[in-house]
């Protein structure tokens, strides 16, 4: 399936729901969350230390050191079954990456709050691919004082790619809210490129 645009204005948002079989997706749920180094990191949250609701890892170029909510992350060296995906969703976006975010929401408790991609490493206008394994979660967009449109709220399903660009990370927030629904885990990949700050 190829990647469609979205009708979110002022950005350019592309889905592609079925871009990995649910049945890979679902391999690689499992070696992925066996075979990450996965790590719960502190964030400051109104000037107090407390551990982010999730867990992750960055992965990439030796080159691609990246700056993460007042965290500064050396990226682990690609593991073989990254590096295939790198590859996969490098052809399906028409851009590269050197280093890929993991974000393992280990049950409906976990969540990210609403945030742009905008870390000056990133630069202007980044392309990030963000694909999803296991349970399918809510990913809300919002916009910023910039513009003025209608908040838009996506499931995202196992297997789905969805390819931020262009103006997205200057006019809109995006967010991964907690459900009370009992949901298994969601594995997330946010492919990205970083210049050295
Ligand atoms: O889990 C998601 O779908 C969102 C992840 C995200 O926004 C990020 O890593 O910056
Ligand atoms: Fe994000």
């Amino acid at each position: 399936m190829p990647l469609t645009l979205l009708p979110l204005p002022a950005a350019e948002v592309l889905l592609d729901a079925a871009f990995l079989a649910p049945a890979e997706a679902d391999v690689l749920l499992t070696e992925l969350t066996a075979s990450v180094a996965w790590r719960q990191e502190p964030i400051k949250l109104f000037g107090k230390q407390v551990m982010q609701p999730r867990l992750t890892a960055w992965y990439g170029d030796p080159a691609a050191t990246y700056r993460y909510s007042g965290l500064q992350l050396e990226p682990l060296p690609w593991l073989p079954i990254l590096q295939n995906l790198r590859e996969r969703v490098e052809a399906a976006a028409g851009t590269r990456f050197n280093s890929v975010l993991l974000n393992l929401y280990r049950s409906g408790q976990d969540s990210m709050g609403y945030h742009a991609d905008n870390e000056p490493e990133l630069g202007l206008a980044p392309a990030i691919a963000s694909l999803t394994l296991g349970a399918t979660r809510t990913f809300r967009f919002k916009p910023r004082p910039t513009i003025t449109a209608a908040a838009l709220s996506l499931p995202l399903t196992s297997g789905s790619l969805l390819l931020m660009r262009g103006p997205t990370q200057q006019n809109w927030l995006h967010s991964l809210p907690k459900t009370a629904r009992p949901v298994g885990p969601r594995l997330n990949l946010t492919f990205r490129w970083v210049d050295r700050a």
